[in-house]
């Protein structure tokens, strides 16, 4: 079923998963949905493997992590999460060199933590790996010295964004 999709969030200079200037990085970009739900669209490469043309289980972590910590910003963009609790199922290999799509959705929120779960697609929509992820709610300021221009954390457009997604 195609999904509208209605935001794209920000991206940042330096993070593993988002960050565009961090050459090691999966650079991923993120949609946010009509039906509420948060897709990650990014491209392993070669140092994300484990065993050979297998991504590595840290990096499947790693992505659904900030998948299901980002799509609490659905609701409301101010709210950051650090993660406490992530635990994920790996059900199928995930090839390098090939588009995946991660979703992410909240299952509960309350004034302290929020919870999620999240899968990695793989191209013929099959689940690869699903995670649970727990998250304490913190201002940013107690989280890290955040400054936007700084960090470069800003919607960066594509000719590649699509407008409606395929789950
Ligand atoms: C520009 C830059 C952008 C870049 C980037 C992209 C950003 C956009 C992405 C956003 C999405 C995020 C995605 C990745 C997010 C990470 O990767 S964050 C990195 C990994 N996680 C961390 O570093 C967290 C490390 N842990 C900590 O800092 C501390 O344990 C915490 C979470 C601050 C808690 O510390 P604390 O308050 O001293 O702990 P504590 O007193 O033990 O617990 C406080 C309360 O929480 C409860 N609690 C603690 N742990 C739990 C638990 N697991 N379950 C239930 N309750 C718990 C306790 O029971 C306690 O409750 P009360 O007894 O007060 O009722």
């Amino acid at each position: 079923m195609k999904h509208k999709v209605i935001k794209k969030q920000q991206n940042s200079k330096k993070c593993l998963v988002c960050g565009l200037k961090n050459d090691l990085g999966l650079k991923t970009s993120f949609y946010e949905l009509e039906n509420g739900e948060l897709v990650a669209i990014f491209t392993p490469i070669e140092e994300h493997q484990s065993y050979p043309e297998r991504m590595h289980g840290g990096i499947a972590g790693a992505i659904l992590d900030e998948t299901i910590g980002r799509a609490i910003m659905i609701k409301d963009k101010n709210i950051w999460g650090v993660t406490v609790e992530l635990n994920v199922k790996y059900k199928k290999p995930v090839p390098l060199h090939e588009e995946l799509r991660v979703v992410g959705r909240i299952t509960r929120d309350s004034s302290r933590l929020f919870e999620g779960t999240g899968e990695i697609l793989l191209s013929n929509g099959e689940v690869a790996v699903t995670a649970i992820g727990k998250y304490m709610k913190m201002p940013i300021e107690k989280i890290a010295n955040f400054d936007e221009a700084d960090q470069e954390w800003q919607t960066v457009w594509s000719d590649q964004d699509p407008s409606e997604i395929e789950l």
